[in-house]
């Protein structure tokens, strides 16, 4: 049905569908699997909550994620993985860059011991959790960050700044460079 309706991506494991519909790591499994068989491309969400921080069990609860998750993935190719800070969506708290740098490490490098090297360099890595055009530019020079899972801020004009927030990022240090030449063929 989706895919009649010309969608080609789907996201699973969102936190809504994890806590509120208490959705399984296995049922999350199963998803993916039937997902990738039919075609489709997926988002694969894996969630930290305000609870796995205060008890400073996230590393154990996003690796458990992420273990089901690449047990269903034959294709990484046809994957985007999502890191859903929940704690910092809606509640009005901010995850740091640092914070979500930390995580996004952890997961390229689970990525890099328990499936393959190239799987971890190539996976897109992306970031949910009150994304806006306030935060975007710096969480976008982030080491291990592919992109963004955005929500609320999709519904407004910010949207704009996020999409090009890489791209900004990109071309601030290409006229930067560019100023350096200039400067040095004037010298
Ligand atoms: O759940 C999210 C995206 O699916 C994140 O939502 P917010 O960007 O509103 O925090």
């Amino acid at each position: 049905m989706i895919k009649d309706c010309g969608c080609e991506w789907v996201i699973l494991g969102h936190p809504e569908r994890r806590t509120i519909f208490s959705e399984s790591d296995d049922l999350i499994h199963q998803k993916v699997t039937h997902a990738l068989d039919a075609g489709m491309k997926v988002v694969a969400c894996v969630v930290e909550t305000q609870k796995d921080k205060q008890t400073g069990c996230t590393e154990e609860t996003l690796f458990a994620q992420l273990k089901a998750l690449a047990a269903a993935i034959t294709d990484w190719s046809r994957v985007v993985l999502a890191f859903e800070a929940l704690w910092a969506s809606g509640t009005g708290v901010l995850a740091t860059p640092a914070e979500v740098q930390e995580v996004l490490a952890k997961l390229r490098q689970w990525l890099r011991q328990n499936v393959s090297n190239t799987v971890a360099n190539t996976t897109r890595i992306i970031y949910a959790g009150s994304v806006s055009s306030t935060n975007c530019q710096e969480l976008a020079t982030l080491k291990d960050l592919d992109g963004f899972l955005v929500g609320s801020a999709a519904l407004k004009p910010d949207i704009v700044h996020i999409i090009n927030a890489r791209t900004t990022h990109v071309s601030r240090l290409a006229s930067y460079f560019n100023s350096l030449r200039t400067d040095d063929r004037s010298a």
